[in-house]
């Protein structure tokens, strides 16, 4: 199966800290992954990794073929789709919602008289659909709530047609609705196999979208556990990660955790 990232020996250092402890992982075609461990675990400084957004400190990090360090950043962040909570608070509040997803084509949070393709209008228009937000395009992004910015980003990310799409806990803070409208739109793209490869950090075992096939678990910056996600999200696994005793259920390809006593 053809590689579409891979961590060798990954160290990410802060000052004196380190925050990324020799991480070796490996995404390949026809994966989607989700990434899930304790707060501080290191989950967004490796996505952001995997998007062209940090380097690693010591190691190595390819990524559609290339590697970091050694290859224009721009060219990595053209072909790798991103949303993320950091990502979302750099788009101007008053943008236009249609205009915030076609600013991906050039690669900026803010438009600035670009000129775009009829292609890139349609494309735009078939993924606000897609993620259910078009009838919100002439709105202002500010003036939307936080589940509608969720599902505008996701679209905004897939604009740029990407080979891997990296989504940084695009289900947090969303209600029932908001989060089940965007695992449907996720779990969609997941079951095409024309979609771009998928990673996704979250909390929950509940926002994971069915057709998410691997699973990294990570703690303290290390990997704690990677594979299948029927071999990953097990009771055991995820108990002893979070020193909790903890319940897995799987139904329908949903996931679900309780603590029990
Ligand atoms: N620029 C930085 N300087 C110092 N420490 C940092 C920096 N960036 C991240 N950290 C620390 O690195 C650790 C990992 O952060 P990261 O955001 O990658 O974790 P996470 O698993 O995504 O956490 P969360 O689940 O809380 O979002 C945290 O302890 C964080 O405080």
């Amino acid at each position: 199966m053809p590689q579409i990232a891979r961590c060798e020996h990954v160290n990410l250092w802060r000052g004196q800290t380190r925050i990324l402890d020799n991480i070796n992982w490996t995404v390949s075609l026809g994966q989607h992954w989700v990434v899930l461990g304790p707060n501080g675990a290191g989950k967004t400084s490796l996505v952001d990794m995997l998007a062209g957004r940090i380097y690693p400190s010591q190691g190595s990090v390819r990524v559609l073929d290339e590697t970091l360090g050694r290859v224009e950043i721009a060219e990595i962040r053209q072909r790798v789709g991103y949303s993320s909570p950091v990502l979302s608070a750099q788009i101007p509040g008053e943008e236009r919602v249609e205009r915030a997803v076609l600013s991906a084509v050039w690669g900026m949070t803010a438009s600035w008289r670009e000129q775009y393709e009829d292609i890139d209008l349609a494309r735009a228009n078939s993924l606000m659909e897609m993620f259910e937000v078009s009838h919100l395009k002439e709105r202002e992004f500010y003036t939307l709530s936080q589940g509608e910015k969720q599902r505008v980003l996701v679209a905004r990310a897939l604009m740029i047609d990407p080979e891997m799409l990296v989504l940084d806990e695009p289900a947090a803070a969303l209600d029932l609705g908001g989060r089940e409208l965007l695992l449907g739109g996720l779990s969609e793209l997941a079951r095409d196999p024309k979609s771009p490869v998928m990673v996704m950090v979250t909390h929950h075992l509940e926002e994971i979208p069915p057709g998410f096939t691997h699973a990294l678990a990570m703690k303290e910056g290390k990997v704690f556990a990677a594979g299948p996600v029927e071999m990953v999200l097990t009771s055991e696994i995820l108990s002893e990660m979070y020193g909790l005793p903890l319940h897995v259920s799987h139904l329908e390809g949903r996931f679900s955790a309780r603590m029990v006593s």
